[in-house]
């Protein structure tokens, strides 16, 4: 389980998040959503250790990872996987080479070991036998399904995506999607996604929180969002027109 307890954070006069709290449970695919510039990437921050927030906790299944030690931090990091916005591989090396980078930069593990992990999450994102090609030879999708291997080589307990669908046709940010969600599920894994992609909302959303503002203001699930009251949210999700247009 994962706690946020009243994230606050200002950057220079400019208050950015105001008092967010939210819990995200093991094999639960958590969405945050809201418009471009609301937070959902500093909060994504601050839960991670990138941005240290004025006030607030985070605790990962009880351990408070703001106020640890720098030992105890490094323990908590260690159980994170995360995809970046745009992948971020390393261009100068080939699939198999980025997948394995975490094994290489955190653990004792033999070169032969960490190959074979590194070609079981591979294989697992359906990428078996791209080992040996350079990112650059890959499409969009196949690079966000490398992220994806490579966030998932550790054995992560908690997973954390930004906009794991930027940059990608509607079928193939789907299928990404649901492939989140399988691990997600298959690994009892703790997952949190930044988006504003509609399709994700509905598809893999079983946890949603808006945020508007850098505040929270609302929080269910896809089913829910449809129905909601919430003025701020209904702009949000009703300016995609197909929803519109199912409403009808
Ligand atoms: N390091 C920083 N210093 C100053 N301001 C920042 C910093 N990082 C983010 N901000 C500001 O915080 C606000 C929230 O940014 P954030 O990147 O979290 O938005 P977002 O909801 O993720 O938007 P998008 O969907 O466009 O990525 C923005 O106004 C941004 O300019």
């Amino acid at each position: 389980m994962l706690e946020i307890k009243n994230i606050s954070k200002t950057f220079g006069d400019r208050q950015v998040l105001y008092d967010i709290s939210g819990s995200f449970r093991p094999g639960q695919t958590s969405l945050i959503i809201g418009g471009s510039g609301t937070g959902k990437s500093v909060l994504l921050k601050c839960m991670i250790g990138l941005v240290k927030p004025d006030s607030g906790e985070v605790l990962y299944d009880g351990r408070n990872f703001l106020a640890d030690n720098e030992e105890e931090q490094k323990v908590i990091r260690r159980e994170m996987g995360v995809l970046f916005q745009g992948s971020a591989l390393f261009d100068s090396k080939t699939v198999l080479e980025n997948v394995r980078f975490p094994l290489d930069m955190l653990t004792d593990m033999s070169a032969g070991e960490k190959n074979e992990r590194a070609q079981v999450c591979l294989q697992r994102v359906g990428l078996e036998g791209a080992g040996d090609r350079m990112p650059s030879e890959i499409s969009g999708g196949m690079k966000k399904r490398v992220g994806i291997a490579r966030a998932i080589v550790l054995n992560p307990k908690y997973l954390f995506c930004d906009e794991p669908n930027s940059g990608l046709d509607p079928l193939t940010s789907i299928k990404i999607d649901q492939l989140i969600k399988e691990i997600t599920d298959e690994y009892q894994i703790t997952t949190i996604v930044i988006t504003h992609d509609m399709n994700s909302m509905l598809e893999i959303g079983e946890k949603i929180i808006f945020l508007y503002q850098g505040k929270k203001l609302w929080e269910g699930d896809s089913d829910s969002i449809v129905h909601s009251t919430i003025p701020e949210l209904n702009d949000f999700i009703y300016a995609n027109k197909l929803l519109r247009e199912m409403e009808k």
